[in-house]
């Protein structure tokens, strides 16, 4: 190059007609610079670093101006030129994975054989294999999404394994087979014949759901491979990735870097045991369509009642938008109206509370609207025929009651509205038009109860409010247990779980959660979104 360099204006004179030509050619390839570029770049072993140096050395000798001045300091920064060095340590090496040579014996007539490789570090190859009952051959049973072997495109569901590093595998159980590839490091060679039908390339599905159980795939006598299952807790969110397989859908975890999809159940196997509604997994046998887990005759409810996933998207209110309803839920007493009253206090014009319906005579200082709405035993009656109460209760020959209008009317004026209800009608008020956060206030242990409620006093009974009295024991035993069995029958329902140990702590925790959904992007149940 440097020759040809020094060559050129000479050979280029018999085609250049005008002057000018000739003389800016001659400048051009002349130029005394790209000569000196082109040397350095010329020899051969020549590092980033010594092209800087050389580079440095020819600006020195150029007019200084700004920018000279200005790229010369650069290039003598220390940091410039370790970073250089570095840079020409690593260019040097080479990373390429050390292939051994291709198998010499592959049978030409085998023309559909494929040989793979694949480089395998300390991740796992996100296949699982299986044998088939009729041929005994050992197929690919699934690739996980995002895996190793998702990722090379080379290994597809339904390929036949016939050799792993050149170990043949036809008469080996598909545990040894993965012993074979567990002990493997660095290059895996597979013989594969590939299976007919090619699936096409799949876009990243954008499904995510909120799972409403705890699972753990080690627990799970049901998964074909505890390995490629995903644990996940009640609340966790999960990328639906492949629901191709009906009988175990690929799933990842919200915002987790890694790639590789797991295995979930999906709904259908998911049933309940026991009063306790833990959940235990079942798979249906094809023929028989039978729970092939024992889920007793008097356990199998309806299975759609049954909490698995709920679909979910990411939703933000609009600045000035209504707010999400506020449900307070938990055991009589663990201090709801403490909870509210400080929320009231701190901001009354952002938080507000529902005026209920009664149909006692009011009292002489109360007055119809503040304290509560007044209405006749009959239009009490008609109401609550017509559905428009969220729960409603008879004291002492009386009704009382919370309207869906009153909560309407609440929200109706920008204000957060703060509600406390029986956790049964939390289904009722899951709608896109309340878009219920539920906060489920839970007691401390019963030690902490004894100590943090020495002075504290119950109010019992809506109407007498004189008549406020001391925790007992059996008061905590029943928080206690009442709570318990609240979370366990109704947890999956619960998007905020407010331990209420020291009354503060609890403030706080409450204020910021509220904060949070006022402020920022959260899941709620697809279903809100779309009316
Ligand atoms: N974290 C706490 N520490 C100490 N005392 C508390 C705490 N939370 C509430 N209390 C007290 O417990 C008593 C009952 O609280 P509160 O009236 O708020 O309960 P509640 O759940 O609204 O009851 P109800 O369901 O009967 O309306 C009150 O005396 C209150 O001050």
């Amino acid at each position: 190059l440097y020759e040809l360099l020094a060559a050129l204006p000479s050979q280029l004179q018999p085609h250049v007609s005008r002057p000018e030509d000739n003389t800016f050619l001659q400048d051009m390839f002349g130029e005394r610079s790209l000569h000196s570029l082109v040397k350095v770049k010329q020899k051969k072993k020549n590092t980033e670093l010594k092209f800087c140096l050389m580079l440095s050395g020819e600006l020195e000798r150029k007019p200084a101006n700004g920018e000279i001045k200005e790229l010369l300091k650069l290039l003598a920064k220390p940091h410039i030129k370790s970073l250089l060095t570095v840079h020409d340590a690593v260019a040097q090496k080479s990373y390429d994975p050390e292939l051994p040579p291709l198998p010499e014996d592959i049978d030409d007539d085998e023309d559909s054989v494929k040989i793979i490789r694949l480089v395998k570090n300390k991740e796992p190859l996100g296949a699982t294999i299986i044998r088939d009952e009729h041929t005994g051959a050992i197929l690919v049973a699934r690739i996980m999404r995002g895996g190793a072997a998702d990722r090379s495109g080379l290994i597809h569901v339904g390929d036949e394994l016939k050799e792993v590093n050149g170990i043949p595998v036809d008469d080996k159980k598909p545990e040894e087979i993965i012993r074979i590839l567990a002990q493997s490091q660095g290059a895996i060679t597979f013989k594969v014949v590939p299976s007919v039908k090619e699936e096409p390339p799949t876009k990243e599905p954008k499904v995510f759901v909120k799972a409403l159980f705890d699972y753990d795939p080690k627990e799970d006598k049901a998964i074909p491979c505890k390995e490629a299952g995903l644990a996940f807790k009640k609340g966790s969110i999960l990328q639906i990735m492949s629901q191709d397989d009906a009988t175990w859908w690929q799933a990842k975890l919200e915002g987790d870097a890694n790639p590789r999809a797991g295995l979930i159940p999906p709904p259908s196997s998911v049933c309940r045991s026991g009063f306790r509604r833990s959940f235990r997994l079942s798979r249906r046998d094809k023929k028989t369509n039978k729970s092939m887990y024992e889920c007793k005759k008097s356990e199998m409810y309806d299975m759609a009642d049954v909490p698995t996933y709920e679909e979910v998207t990411p939703y933000r209110r609009q600045s000035g938008g209504k707010h999400r309803l506020v449900v307070l839920v938990g055991p009589t007493g663990v201090g709801f109206n403490e909870l509210k009253r400080k929320l009231l206090i701190t901001d009354a014009q952002h938080f507000s509370v529902t005026i209920p319906h009664t149909s006692r005579a009011k009292r002489n200082q109360e007055s119809d609207g503040v304290e509560y709405h007044f209405i006749s035993k009959n239009l009490f009656e008609t109401d609550i025929h017509n559905n428009k109460f969220i729960e409603y209760g008879e004291y002492k020959g009386n009704y009382y009651g919370t309207s869906l209008d009153s909560v309407r009317s609440v929200l109706s004026k920008d204000k957060v509205c703060l509600l406390d209800v029986q956790p049964h009608t939390i289904k009722h008020l899951r709608t896109a038009e309340f878009k219920p956060f539920v906060v489920f206030v839970k007691p401390p242990a019963i030690e902490r109860l004894r100590e943090t409620r020495k002075n504290a006093r119950i109010i019992s009974g809506k109407d007498d409010k004189g008549s406020a009295k001391a925790f007992t024991e059996e008061d905590f035993q029943e928080m206690v247990s009442t709570a318990q069995s609240m979370e366990t029958q109704y947890g999956h329902l619960f998007e905020k779980v407010i331990v209420n140990d020291d009354l503060s702590a609890a403030f706080s925790e409450l204020r910021l959660a509220l904060k949070k959904i006022e402020t920022e992007t959260h899941w709620v149940p697809v279903s809100w979104t779309h009316s």
